[in-house]
């Protein structure tokens, strides 16, 4: 393809040499480049890609988008000065692969908790209606059933709009993706034709990354303030931050809601570990899915379809039929009947929605031993709020690793102990090892006491020391629980 074609959309401060030159490859990764790339030059969190420019042209590129000019103007390369590379790479990654978010109806789902499940729920809902979907997830991107491994929440844009072209090889008509705020930050959205945006809550996380609460919101009302006229923009208006978001929005508003008037509405008419019923829009429909975060979550499902255009008698009749998503309170019972419940909550907002909903299902006068550990890397300030509401909310709470990355696990540990209220003190284990974290859980429990294990959910490694081990909550579970014959 044409450079000048490559750029079409851009906005160029300046162009140093041509724009007629014949470009194969584009990328953003000068250890990646092939002969006849156009490199595009964008600062990170680590490094400043400005700093590989000569690097990329040694290895064959011929043309950089850059925010500054070099100093050694090589003459044969084509130079294009843009304010914003990332932004410019969101255009000239459309172009490449045809403008594929054109060809689909593309809805984003933005939010700190429940962004896979209401993605998952939807690309299922989709699919079991009639239409060829694609999904961009967390756990995993599916183009209409064929599987392609994930690597991020929201992938960069190149590889979005590749999937995105695929997909419309495939005859997808909608799209489905989980918009992270890293993705929203970094510009990874930048150029998707958004048909719809969807808001599911905010609650701390990534304060690592964002610093403040403030700029975390920031963060993800950019995704609204940039959708377009012509999207649709739908909130979770029973929390406080759903207004906010679309407040500077131009598409057309809706919202949802259990507690507050809204254009879509639900109610927990009964909650049981089977599974729940309700009343979606003054119409009763069961769900093996449980507890209000998932009330919250087939609600967002059932208001995209609505705004879809699809009648609500084919929405409930699909949507009922729809499980759990992978590692999203999946739950078996042991062979001495102990309740198993796996979930990624990994956040404080989602380990007490989770808590509150086994503490709201119990029946029996039942254990509640919880396993729990923090990321490495990642939020610290997250450590001690997890480690006081599991201490808080269950009889017992093994605190343990989950992937501590980089980091050193003991200290992770320290920091969560350090947030469990003196009463609770008592009610707490520390096992660093989270596989003897789980056994000792088994060894405690007993017939219809309730094991939570969170933190990791559908994830099949531990990254230790920055090495992946195969990990799976839910296999190592099944295979200690016939060991000990529990
Ligand atoms: C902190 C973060 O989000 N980093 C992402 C970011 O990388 P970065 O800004 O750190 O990049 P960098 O290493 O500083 O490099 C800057 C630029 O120089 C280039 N470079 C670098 C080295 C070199 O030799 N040559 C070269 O050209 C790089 O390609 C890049 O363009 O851009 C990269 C490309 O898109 C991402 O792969 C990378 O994700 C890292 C691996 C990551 O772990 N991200 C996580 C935190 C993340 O994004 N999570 C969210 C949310 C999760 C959720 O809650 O669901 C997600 O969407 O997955
Ligand atoms: N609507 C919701 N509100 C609050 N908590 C939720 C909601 N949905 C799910 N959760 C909890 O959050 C956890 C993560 O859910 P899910 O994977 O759907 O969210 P996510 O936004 O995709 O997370 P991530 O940012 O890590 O990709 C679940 O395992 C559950 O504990
Ligand atoms: N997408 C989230 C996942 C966290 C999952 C948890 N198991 C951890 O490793 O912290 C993140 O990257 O922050
Ligand atoms: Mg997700």
């Amino acid at each position: 393809m044409k450079l000048k074609d490559l750029l079409h959309g851009v906005k160029i401060i300046e162009t140093i040499g041509s724009t007629d030159l014949e470009i194969s490859a584009v990328q953003f990764d000068s250890r990646k480049i092939e002969s006849d790339s156009l490199f595009v030059a964008q600062s990170g969190t680590q490094v400043d890609g400005h700093d590989f420019i000569q690097k990329a042209i040694e290895l064959g590129a011929v043309a950089v988008v850059c925010e500054r000019i070099p100093a050694d103007l090589n003459p044969n390369i084509a130079y294009i000065l843009v304010e914003n590379s990332a932004i410019a790479l969101g255009f000239i990654a459309s172009n490449l692969y045809g403008n594929p978010t054109q060809k689909l109806k593309l809805i984003g789902i933005t939010g700190t908790n429940g962004k896979t499940t209401t993605a998952t729920l939807t690309y299922n809902l989709l699919e079991a209606l009639g239409y060829p979907t694609i999904l961009v997830s967390t756990i995993r991107i599916l183009i209409h059933g064929k599987e392609i491994p994930s690597s991020h929440t929201t992938p960069d844009i190149l590889t979005l709009n590749k999937i995105f072209s695929e997909a419309v090889s495939a005859g997808c008509e909608f799209a489905v993706m989980e918009v992270s705020s890293h993705g929203i930050h970094q510009n990874r959205i930048a150029g998707l034709h958004f048909q719809m945006g969807v808001f599911s809550n905010i609650s701390h996380d990534h304060l690592d990354y964002h610093k403040t609460f403030a700029q975390y919101i920031k963060a993800k009302k950019q995704f609204f303030d940039h959708l377009p006229k012509s999207a649709d923009a739908l909130t979770n208006i029973d929390d406080k931050n759903g207004i906010v978001m679309l407040q500077n929005s131009a598409a057309k508003r809706y919202s949802y809601a259990l507690k507050t008037d809204a254009d879509f509405k639900a109610k927990i008419l009964e909650n049981q570990f089977e599974g729940m019923l309700l009343l979606l829009d003054g119409k009763e429909f069961w769900t093996p899915l449980i507890g209000q975060f998932n009330a919250y979550n087939l609600l967002a499902v059932y208001s995209i379809a609505r705004l879809l255009g699809f009648e609500q008698e084919e929405i409930l009749t699909q949507l009922s039929t729809l499980k759990n998503v992978d590692g999203r309170f999946q739950s078996f019972i042991t062979e001495s009947g102990i309740v198993i419940i796996v979930d990624y909550a990994h956040t404080p907002d989602a380990l007490e929605n989770v808590l509150n909903t086994i503490q709201n299902i119990r029946t029996r006068n039942e254990k509640l031993i919880t396993v729990v550990g923090c990321g490495g890397d990642r939020d610290k300030t997250k450590r001690p709020e997890m480690a006081r509401i599991a201490s808080a909310e269950s009889d017992l709470a093994i605190f343990t690793s989950d992937n501590p990355r980089t980091e050193d696990p003991e200290i992770i540990l320290t920091e969560m102990e350090a947030g469990v209220e003196p009463q609770n003190f008592k009610k707490t284990l520390k096992i660093t090892d989270r596989k003897e974290a789980i056994k000792t859980a088994l060894k405690l429990a007993e017939k219809n006491d309730i094991l939570l294990i969170a933190g990791k959910g559908h994830e099949t490694y531990q990254e230790i020391q920055g090495v992946k081990h195969h990990f799976d909550d839910m296999e190592i579970t099944k295979e200690l629980s016939n060991q000990l014959n529990k």
